[in-house]
């Protein structure tokens, strides 16, 4: 069936999982209000076209601390990828490449990230960090992705400790089925936990910088002080997030979040957003304000639970086509002549 937006691909996906997992997917903490605030805030946001502009090449792609991508949407981390469809986040990836886009692997993924480089040969994949307290455990998973060809290091910093998934809670929902484990964990004959700490500090954040030579992302940033601190500590790039509403319920919709933290980072790196992006028209608002590029979680999860590898390359292509209709109604032929003055604040 052919599906035409993001809300039918969620549809099906939720006709085919498990309550409990379509749950754990779909929700976020609390009262849930930052996950609703990040759509609704899109939403509120106008475009103002500009006209006559002869912009007839369009131009999508965008390069990111060294990686390229066709289209200025990457592949969010997100955990658990087995649990929507049995080849997880194999079929992500592979659709990634297929979409010419970055997968931004999650250490909490199903398929050890060696595996997922392997099944999706040309893939750009980036690998997300939780930061662990034992760091030498820390430098093992690192030189995995290394081996892995990742290309950066995404580090989670909104976790200081697990968000209140109430959903999850009433449905005993507190760990994976027995068959399938975090594989990036595997430490000799066991899997260890992720642990996520309070103790965690700029401090560990400067002795990950001495461990690798790959750039370093800050993900998880919602204070324009902690982008700036973030500079000090040489981090290669900003990613704005609330967790998609995960973690502390409350946390303002990430695009309202994106003007100050673009403003306190001034040029230096460039800033990434994720949280509600469901339509080319939230990208393009997005990028208006300052972002070089956008992610998408919950979207990705749809298309792999409605169609697998075929369902993930269906969303990624809708988004696609979205960003390019979008911009060459905006009378832009390229990313870079979009500017905020394109984005209606609501009065
Ligand atoms: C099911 C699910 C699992 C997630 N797992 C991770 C993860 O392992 N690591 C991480 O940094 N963020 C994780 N996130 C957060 C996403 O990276 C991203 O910030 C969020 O999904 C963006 O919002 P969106 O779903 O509205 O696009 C997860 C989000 C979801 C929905
Ligand atoms: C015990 C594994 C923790 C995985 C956390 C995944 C995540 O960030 C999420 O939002 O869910």
């Amino acid at each position: 069936m052919e599906r035409w937006t993001l809300r039918e691909f969620e549809a099906a996906a939720r006709e085919r999982l498990d309550p409990a997992h379509y749950d754990y997917f779909a929700g976020g903490a609390g009262d849930e209000i930052t996950v609703r605030a990040n759509e609704a805030a899109f939403a509120r946001l106008g475009l103002l076209p500009r006209v006559l502009r002869g912009a007839a090449k369009l131009q999508t792609g965008v390069t990111l601390l060294g990686s390229r991508a066709a289209m200025p949407v990457l592949v969010a981390p997100t955990a658990f990828h087995r649990l929507a469809d049995p080849e997880g986040e194999r079929a992500t990836a592979r659709a990634a490449a297929a979409a010419e886009t970055i997968m931004i692997v999650s250490m909490a993924s199903t398929v050890a990230v060696g595996d997922v480089a392997a099944a999706a040969p040309g893939a750009e994949l980036w690998f997300q960090l939780y930061l662990q307290p034992d760091e030498s455990f820390t430098e093992t998973v690192v030189r995995r992705a290394e081996a892995a060809g990742c290309r950066a290091l995404v580090v989670t910093a909104d976790s200081p400790v697990h968000g209140r998934r109430e959903r999850d809670l009433r449905n005993g929902f507190l760990d994976l089925p027995e068959h399938l484990c975090c594989e990036n964990m595997r430490d000799g004959d066991r899997v260890r936990p992720i642990v996520m700490s309070p103790e965690l500090s700029w401090r560990h954040l400067d002795r990950l910088r001495e461990m690798t030579s790959l750039p370093i992302v800050v993900k998880g940033v919602a204070h324009p002080e902690d982008a700036r601190i973030a500079l000090d500590h040489g981090i290669s790039a900003i990613m704005v997030s609330n967790h998609g509403g995960r973690q502390l319920d409350t946390v303002p919709a990430a695009v309202d979040l994106l003007p100050d933290i673009v403003a306190a980072v001034g040029g230096a790196v460039p800033v990434l957003l994720d949280g509600g992006v469901r339509r080319g028209t939230d990208v393009l608002k997005a990028l208006a304000l300052g972002a070089a590029a956008v992610a998408v979680g919950r979207p990705v999860i749809w298309g792999l639970a409605a169609g697998g590898e075929r369902g993930v390359a269906s969303v990624l292509a809708l988004l696609r086509a979205e960003v390019e209709q979008a911009l060459t109604l905006c009378g832009c032929a390229c990313l870079a002549d979009l500017d905020a003055g394109m984005v209606r604040r609501p009065c």
